[in-house]
């Protein structure tokens, strides 16, 4: 069933103000939907936002350009744009290295305002969120800070045999992909990423994908959940 929602922005009044939660200005209402297997359709100019879970190399990059080419979606990656922090030298560079390295969850206050930084910097008003929240502190911290709930969450389900196999075939230079980190790795997504992915299947807005597949094949179970949107 349809219903139409306010922002959650005037929840969070003590939240910094943004683009996202200026909320009678830019981003005041959008559809949702009650039921969890029907998602919202955002009118031109609401903010759209589609969290991407999964555990490591479960597959959220790669489907998320797939998205992208489809839905006309803007990929923001939590893991790159920490990865892109580090490679400019900034201050917090080492800190998240040495966190990335141990398989650890970097502090949500720097990964939020990575994100916020991205979504601002974008004429776009859809928005995919790679690896994020990978805790209930995350989530918290997006809310607080962006002032905004996500519409859609995605929850890429894939066997840990098969992640670790993915990851050390990746090949892409990383220093977390190695059968170490990727153990720790694991353990944290255990730990941490659960009750965030718990938390959002209690309110309908859990849709959970069987990862095991060829890309293409996983694709197309993705694809009808956004298939309401136009590119
Ligand atoms: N369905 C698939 N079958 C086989 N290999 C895949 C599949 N999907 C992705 N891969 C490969 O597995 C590796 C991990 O995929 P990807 O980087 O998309 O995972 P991820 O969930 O983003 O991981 P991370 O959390 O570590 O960033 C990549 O080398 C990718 O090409
Ligand atoms: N919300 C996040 C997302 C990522 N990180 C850190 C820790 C991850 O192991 C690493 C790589 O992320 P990925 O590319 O696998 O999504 O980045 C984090 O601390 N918090
Ligand atoms: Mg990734």
């Amino acid at each position: 069933m349809w219903r139409r929602v306010a922002s959650v922005s005037h929840l969070f009044s003590h939240s910094k103000s943004t683009k996202f939660n200026q909320g009678a200005s830019t981003f005041k209402i959008w559809e949702t939907f009650t039921s969890e297997s029907e998602i919202p359709t955002p009118s031109k100019g609401s903010l759209f936002v589609t969290f991407v879970l999964g555990g490591p190399g479960s597959g959220k990059g790669t489907q998320c350009a797939k998205i992208v080419e489809a839905f006309g979606f803007t990929h923001v990656s939590a893991g790159d744009l920490l990865r892109r922090e580090i490679a400019s030298g900034s201050a917090y560079g080492s800190v998240i290295l040495s966190t990335i390295r141990e398989g650890k969850i970097v502090p949500s206050q720097v990964t939020v305002e990575l994100i916020q930084k991205e979504m601002e910097s974008s004429d776009n008003y859809k928005f995919l969120i790679d690896g994020f929240p990978r805790s209930e502190e995350n989530r918290k911290a997006f809310e607080k800070t962006i002032g905004a709930e996500p519409d859609v969450v995605l929850f890429f389900d894939c066997p840990e045999q098969e992640m670790v196999k993915r990851v050390l075939n990746r090949n892409q230079g990383r220093v977390d992909d190695n059968i170490d980190t990727i153990k720790k790795r694991l353990e944290i997504f255990d730990e941490l990423n659960w009750p965030v992915i718990n938390y959002y299947s209690q309110r309908g807005k859990l849709h959970k994908i069987n990862a095991v597949g060829t890309v293409d094949e996983i694709f197309e179970k993705v694809r009808p959940i956004f298939a309401p949107l136009s590119k």
